[in-house]
């Protein structure tokens, strides 16, 4: 990481980067064109600051392009910060998006017959197995973890496991799957991240990008 190199933002396509437009907009970062052109196959966009650019990724690796240095900021949800784990990550700033919350979930039928606080064991469909372990073990359950990347509702009733870990905002996708939630194990919201080498080597910098996310952060 040398010291003028220029500082690459990863964000996450998707749902997030419509929500940050309005952050964005206030930190005064104005992506080149082709980044709002979604015909356009570029990944690396600059800015109206000669020494940031932007890349787009997928929500999950936005927190892997920074914990490895590749990138030095990004924006990601608290799910996959928690998922990876990664100590090089360092989350300053909460931005208040991406608002919904990670649950667990099983069949209407089976919840008045079910006692969570007799599970020993028990088989889970997500895409989150880190976070999901860890929930389960610090109860002494065992968690027997099924990874899927979307479309998790669908596993209880096509018999892949009995309960699911997926993210829940307004309920809808449960209700429509027949199935409700009976526990909780975090809020989410998206956060700016940052490569703890680069704030160590580049204070000034990264820091004044932490302290524009912030008040931008606070007048959206
Ligand atoms: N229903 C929701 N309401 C609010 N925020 C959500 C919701 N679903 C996901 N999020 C947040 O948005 C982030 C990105 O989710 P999104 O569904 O856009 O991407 P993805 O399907 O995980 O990404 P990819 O297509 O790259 O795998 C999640 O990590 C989470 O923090
Ligand atoms: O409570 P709701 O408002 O219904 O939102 C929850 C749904 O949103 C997310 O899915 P997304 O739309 O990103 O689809 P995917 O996970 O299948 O990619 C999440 O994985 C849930 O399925």
């Amino acid at each position: 990481m040398s010291a003028n190199e220029t500082l690459v933002l990863a964000l996450p396509k998707g749902r997030i980067l419509d929500e940050l437009e309005p952050v964005l907009a206030k930190a005064d970062i104005q992506p080149e064109a082709a980044f709002h052109d979604s015909r356009s196959r570029q990944l690396r966009f600059a800015t109206n600051h000669p020494g940031l650019d932007i890349i787009r990724v997928r929500s999950f690796d936005v927190a892997t392009f920074v914990a490895f240095g590749a990138a030095h900021l990004g924006v990601a949800g608290n799910d996959v910060i928690m998922e990876f784990d990664y100590p090089e990550l360092y989350a300053p700033v909460d931005l208040d998006i991406g608002h919904c919350r990670l649950a667990v979930a099983e069949p209407k039928a089976l919840v008045k017959d079910d006692d969570p606080s007799r599970w020993s064991h028990i088989r889970v469909a997500t895409k989150y197995p880190g976070i999901t372990r860890r929930h389960f073990a610090a109860r002494g359950v065992q968690a027997e973890c099924i990874k899927l990347n979307g479309a998790m509702e669908l596993a209880p009733k096509l018999g892949l496991c009995r309960r699911i870990v997926d993210l829940v905002s307004s309920g809808k996708t449960l209700a429509a799957n027949d199935l409700v939630e009976v526990d909780h194990i975090a809020d989410i919201s998206s956060r700016l991240i940052v490569n703890r080498a680069a704030f160590k080597t580049r204070p000034r910098e990264v820091g004044d990008w932490i302290e524009r996310f912030r008040e931008a952060g606070d007048a959206v």
